[in-house]
């Protein structure tokens, strides 16, 4: 049973003028793949992954998590199935800064009513995988960008979720952190077998994935998958988004 299946997924925002953000998407993922999802500014990637996150209604089509359809439960049951089943990271980070690197990473685990020694040797192990067990008591604004996006992934990760979800990660980091967090993404990827599927304009970022999927116009365009050479790979995202053509803002935030 794949992860995630997306059956002609399509959206139209209402209004004055309606827009149609997504037209007939399909695509499944497995367990453990790192999916990206590219394409041109308002080609309807946050759209996408708004409504896998069930933040979103369709307006025709299907989302299905684990064999389930979030959007046809009730209010109360998708938003347990939200905190439980998925794990978000965000540009932003979202981070809480009253509270410590620790117990940031262990929010999800607080609303389940984990016991304390429970949570703190997850917390203690995930930090460790991640490379950031120094900075477990410190504070939000202590740490960089690159530690606090770390600290998000093990957040997001910490009670184990069927999908992550995640929308521009590197989107406020420098080239150097983007690198490490995108490391971070690909060792929690293998090791623990996280299925993560990620929105983003970076290709340095997306050659980290098993296979990108290029949208356009709300439309399925094209996939490539990886192999064995990232930088390859890396060429071949942005011969696709230069074919794709699009906003030039996509290709300039190239950061090699
Ligand atoms: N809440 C909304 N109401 C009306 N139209 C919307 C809404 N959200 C998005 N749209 C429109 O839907 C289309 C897809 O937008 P979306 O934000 O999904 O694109 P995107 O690929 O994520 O863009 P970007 O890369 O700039 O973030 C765009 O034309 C956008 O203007």
């Amino acid at each position: 049973m794949p992860v995630l299946e997306v059956s002609s997924l399509s959206k139209i925002y209402e209004g004055k003028i309606s827009t149609r953000a997504l037209q007939g998407v399909s695509f499944r993922m497995e367990r453990g793949e790192f999916v990206g999802v590219m394409g041109p500014s308002g080609s309807g990637k946050t759209t996408l992954l708004n409504v896998i996150a069930t933040i979103d209604e369709p307006t025709s089509g299907k989302v299905m998590i684990e064999g389930r359809d979030p959007h046809r439960m009730s209010d109360d049951a998708a938003a347990l199935f939200r905190r439980r089943e998925l794990g978000f990271i965000f540009q932003q980070f979202n981070l809480l800064d009253t509270l410590t690197i620790e117990e940031n990473i262990v929010l999800p685990l607080t609303l389940d009513g984990t016991p304390v020694r429970e949570m703190e040797s997850k917390a203690a192990a995930i930090a460790q995988r991640l490379g950031i067990s120094e900075l477990l008591n410190k504070y939000t604004y202590e740490v960089s960008g690159g530690e606090m996006q770390k600290t998000a992934i093990a957040r997001a990760m910490i009670h184990r979720p069927s999908l992550i979800l995640a929308d521009e990660p590197t989107g406020n980091l420098d080239s150097k952190s983007s690198r490490e967090v995108m490391e971070a993404f690909s060792s929690m990827n293998q090791e623990e077998q996280a299925t993560i599927f990620m929105v983003t304009h970076d290709a340095v970022a997306a050659s980290y994935c098993h296979r990108v999927i290029f949208i356009k116009d709300g439309k399925f365009y094209n996939e490539i998958y990886r192999g064995s050479n990232r930088q390859a790979f890396f060429q071949k995202i942005i011969d696709m988004l230069s074919l794709l053509g699009g906003d030039i803002h996509d290709l300039s935030t190239i950061r090699l």
